[in-house]
C-alpha cells in the first residue's frame, strides 16, 4: 500500500558573511537552467527583508524569512519553512522543485543549521545535504574572519569556496585571502565567483566529516537595525545621511543595504548597498519588487546604538522632532558631539 519514499532533495547551503556577494552570486546564477527547478530560501538578519527583493526573476521560489539570525532565532522558523515547503510542493500547491539552496544569513554559524538538516527526522529523511558552499570576499575576507568567530567558521565547514570580488581586489588583498583560506580549509576547492557555473553551485559533495560543535558565545554585541520611512527623501539627503553614518559609526558598521525613495522617482528605488567603509555607487532599480514603497534600510553592525541611528535616519527622512537634531544643524557640525546631539 506504501508508495515509495520520494528521494531526498539536494540542498546546497550557501553561506559567507556579511557583503561577501551571496546575493550578487545567485543572482547570477539563477537564471542558469541548472536551477530551473529549484527552490531558493533566503534567510536575513533584520526585521525588513530586503535580500528576497534584490533576488531578482525567481519571484514565485523565494521564500524570504524576515526576522533575526539563522542560527540564533531562526531555527524553528528554518525547520517550519522546510517542511511548508514540502508539504506545499507534495499537495502540488507549487511546481515540483528538485533542489533547493539555502542562503544564510551573513551572521549565520553554519553547525547549527546542519545539524538541523542532519539531525531532524522527517528534514534529514526529505532534504540531503548536497554541499556547503562559502562565499569568501578577496577584499574583506581576513578581516572579517579576524574579527568574527562565526566568519572563520563558515569558511572551515565549507565544502568549496567561491572568491567573490576578485575584480576589486588588489594582488596583497588576494593573497592573504587565498592564505587565509589554506589556513581554514586546505581541501577546499576554491572558485572564481565572477566564473563559478549554477551546476558547480549545487553540485554534490564528498561526504565529509564536520564539526558540528557550537561556536562558544552567540554574536557578541552584532545587531541588525530596520530603519523604514514613507515620505521621499531628497537624493542630497540621502547622500548626507550615508556620509555621516559612515564616518560617525565606521568601524562598528558592517553592513548597510536597502530601498530609497528618493524624490520625484515615485515608481522605482534607489538600491543601496553597503560593507563595512565600502559603498557601491547607488542604482535605480527598474520598478518596486513589492507593493511596499517605503524607505527600508538595515544597518548591521557590532556595537551599533539603535537610537542613535534611528535619530540620524529621522534627521535627514525629515521627521525631526525636539529630541532629534535637525539636518541642518547636523551638517554644520556633524561630528561635534553636544547634548542631546547624535553623538552628546
Ligand atoms: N566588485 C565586486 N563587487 C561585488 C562582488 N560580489 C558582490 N559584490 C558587491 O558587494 C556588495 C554585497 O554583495 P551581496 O551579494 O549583497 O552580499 P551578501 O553576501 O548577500 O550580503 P548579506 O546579505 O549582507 O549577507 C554589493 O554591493 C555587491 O554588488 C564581486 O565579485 N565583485
Amino acid at each position: 500500500m506504501s508508495a515509495a519514499r520520494p528521494a531526498p532533495i539536494p540542498l546546497t547551503v550557501l553561506t559567507g558573511f556579511l557583503g561577501a556577494g551571496k546575493t550578487t552570486l545567485l543572482n547570477r546564477l539563477l537564471r542558469d537552467p541548472a536551477l530551473a527547478d529549484a527552490a531558493v530560501v533566503v534567510n536575513e538578519a533584520g526585521e525588513i527583508g530586503i535580500d528576497h527583493l534584490l533576488v531578482e526573476h525567481v519571484a514565485e521560489g523565494v521564500v524570504a524569512l524576515a526576522g533575526g539570525c539563522l542560527c540564533c532565532s531562526l531555527r524553528g522558523d528554518l525547520i517550519a519553512t522546510l517542511e511548508d515547503l514540502l508539504r506545499a510542493r507534495d499537495n502540488k500547491r507549487i511546481p515540483p522543485f528538485n533542489r533547493l539552496v539555502l542562503e544564510t544569513s551573513g551572521l549565520a554559524d553554519p553547525a547549527p543549521i546542519l545539524q538541523t538538516l542532519t539531525l531532524h527526522p522527517y528534514l534529514a529523511m526529505r532534504y540531503r545535504l548536497a554541499a556547503v558552499v562559502t562565499v569568501v570576499s578577496a577584499v574583506e575576507g581576513p578581516q572579517a574572519a579576524g574579527e568574527h568567530l562565526d566568519a572563520a567558521r563558515q569558511i572551515a565547514m565549507a565544502d568549496r569556496i567561491v572568491l567573490s570580488k576578485l575584480d576589486v581586489a588588489s594582488g596583497d588583498e588576494a593573497a592573504a585571502t587565498r592564505a587565509l583560506l589554506a589556513k581554514l580549509n586546505p581541501a577546499a576547492p576554491i572558485e572564481d565567483a565572477g566564473v563559478v557555473t549554477a551546476m558547480s553551485l549545487i553540485a554534490e559533495a564528498p561526504p565529509t566529516a564536520r564539526d558540528l560543535s557550537e561556536a562558544p558565545a552567540g554574536h557578541g554585541d552584532i545587531r541588525a537595525i530596520s530603519l523604514a520611512s514613507e515620505a521621499p527623501l531628497t537624493r542630497e539627503a540621502y547622500d548626507m545621511f550615508v556620509e555621516l553614518l559612515r564616518s560617525a559609526h565606521a568601524p562598528k558598521l558592517l553592513r548597510l543595504k536597502g530601498l530609497i525613495r528618493i524624490v520625484g522617482e515615485p515608481d522605482r528605488p534607489l538600491v543601496v548597498q553597503g560593507v563595512r567603509h565600502v559603498f557601491a555607487e547607488p542604482r535605480f532599480l527598474d520598478a518596486w519588487p513589492d507593493d511596499d514603497r517605503r524607505t527600508r534600510l538595515v544597518a548591521i553592525g557590532e556595537g551599533l546604538e539603535p537610537d542613535l541611528i534611528a535619530k540620524l535616519y529621522a534627521a535627514f527622512a525629515g521627521q525631526a522632532s525636539v529630541d532629534r537634531p535637525d539636518r541642518a544643524a547636523l551638517v554644520e557640525s556633524p561630528l561635534s558631539p553636544r547634548s542631546g546631539g547624535l553623538l552628546g
